[in-house]
């Protein structure tokens, strides 16, 4: 018995448009993607539907973490800055891993999980083992969007386990691959405009683990312990090695302010900023290249114990020559923190004051009261700048000119 595959067609946005086939697409065309109509043995040669996109003007980004480090709460801050609210694709698969806004499409890597639980189980691998994900069809597939060209993305479940039938992915504006290997692979990497990794200590991602997994799913102690064990061997050999590439780290530890502290609830926070990035001009504080320690607890800013303090500087990492910018501690009124934004410079902002703005506007977001939340909203403007200087040598067009 003959069968159609259905397709679930997303709002087409400004990009793509779809057509009845013509002659033309019984061959193959790189520009588009031809559907075909299945049997349950064979695909004919008579195709269905076309999607065709103007070419290659996606800017794609990586944003690599481990499970729980805030990636989705990183993410939330960086299509905000973008306008308008990231979802679910419509009427797709209530399970998809992606979001989609006007501007944006952000999916997760875990789709291209080629072992399902029970298969990783079976071979005795973890999900950040590269044995268990198949990078020739990430390449392959982030290629393909960066050059205008829709595609068939696997899901990867994460309340069944299995991997469901493919979605479709049409080309954004700006592309965001998120998970735990967007930089691993070099024939990927090498796709990225650009790349930041979250760099969250032990000590404060067992914090934050406890927080999610303790309170709200209900998993025990233990678990959690045996858990953030049985993963680390892989953590260390796969996912924190990409670091080394990435244009931004926001790098998460435990407070100096206060001598030992073991409760995890106040953090330094630094933001490490690659120097010769095309597009990417580092934020610096009072003077660039610089350095400067900053306590700007007093008259404009209230702090209560352990206060705050910044600092900045230039750095190597990894044999890179990088900015740093670091905040140790917490805010006690986001509104003041229009005080600090003063201070910095080159934050790619469109008004005075935009960061603050977009940091009361998720002040109920994990982070928001200190420099994880502060460096992400940060990282999504100078984003935002990147996209517009990109598109801007594409099209020749002069840039709006950008604040501070
Ligand atoms: N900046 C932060 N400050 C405090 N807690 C945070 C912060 N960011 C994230 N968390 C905690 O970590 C949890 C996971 O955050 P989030 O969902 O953004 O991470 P994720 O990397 O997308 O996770 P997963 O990959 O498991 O979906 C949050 O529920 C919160 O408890
Ligand atoms: O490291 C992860 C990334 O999110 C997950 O553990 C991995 O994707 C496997 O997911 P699940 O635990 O739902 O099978």
């Amino acid at each position: 018995m003959a069968v159609s595959t259905v397709y679930t067609v997303q709002s087409l946005n400004s990009t793509c448009s779809i057509s009845k086939p013509t002659k033309t697409h019984l061959g193959f065309n790189q520009k588009q993607l031809v559907f075909f109509k299945k049997t349950t043995t064979t695909t004919t040669r008579r195709p269905t539907t076309v999607i065709t996109c103007s070419a290659g003007d996606t800017v794609v980004i990586g944003l690599a973490a481990d499970s729980g480090c805030g990636k989705s709460t990183f993410m939330r801050r960086l299509t905000s800055v973008f306008g308008g609210a990231a979802e679910p694709p419509k009427g797709g698969n209530p399970d998809s891993n992606t979001l989609i806004s006007d501007t944006t499409t952000v999916i997760c890597l875990d789709d291209y999980h080629s072992l399902d639980r029970t298969g990783r189980k079976e071979k005795g691998v973890t999900a950040l083992d590269p044995r268990a994900n198949n990078f020739d069809l990430m390449y392959e597939q982030v290629k393909a969007i960066k050059s205008g060209v829709p595609v068939e993305k696997p899901i990867y479940n994460h309340v069944t386990g299995l991997i469901d039938p493919p979605e479709l992915i049409k080309p954004p504006k700006i592309f965001v691959i998120e998970g735990l290997h967007p930089m691993y692979d070099a024939r990927v990497r090498e796709l990225l405009d650009f790349s930041i990794y979250l760099d969250i200590s032990n000590e404060v991602k067992f914090a934050w683990k406890i927080q999610r997994d303790m309170a709200e799913r209900g998993h025990s102690l233990e678990s959690i312990k045996a858990s953030i064990e049985a993963r680390k061997p892989d953590f260390d050999a796969y996912i924190d090695p990409q670091k080394q590439y990435a244009d931004a780290v926001i790098e998460v530890l435990p407070t100096q302010l206060i001598p030992d502290d073991n409760e995890g609830k106040v953090l330094r926070v630094r933001l490490i900023m690659k120097e010769g990035v095309k597009y990417f001009n580092p934020v610096y504080l009072f003077d660039e290249g610089s350095t400067i320690s900053w306590i700007p607890c007093g008259r404009k800013l209230t702090c209560s114990y352990p206060g705050i303090k910044f600092s900045y500087g230039p750095e190597t990492y990894f044999g890179h020559e990088v900015s740093v910018l670091e905040m140790d501690g917490q805010f006690d009124r986001l509104d003041e923190l229009i005080y600090v934004e003063s201070h910095l410079s080159n934050l790619s902002s469109k008004f005075y004051g935009e960061v603050t703005q977009q940091m009361l506007k998720h002040a109920d977001f994990p982070g928001s009261n200190n420099g994880t939340g502060f460096f992400q909203t940060i990282v999504g403007l100078k984003i935002r700048d990147l996209f517009e200087q990109i598109v801007a040598s594409k099209t020749g067009a002069p840039l709006e000119a950008t604040k501070a």
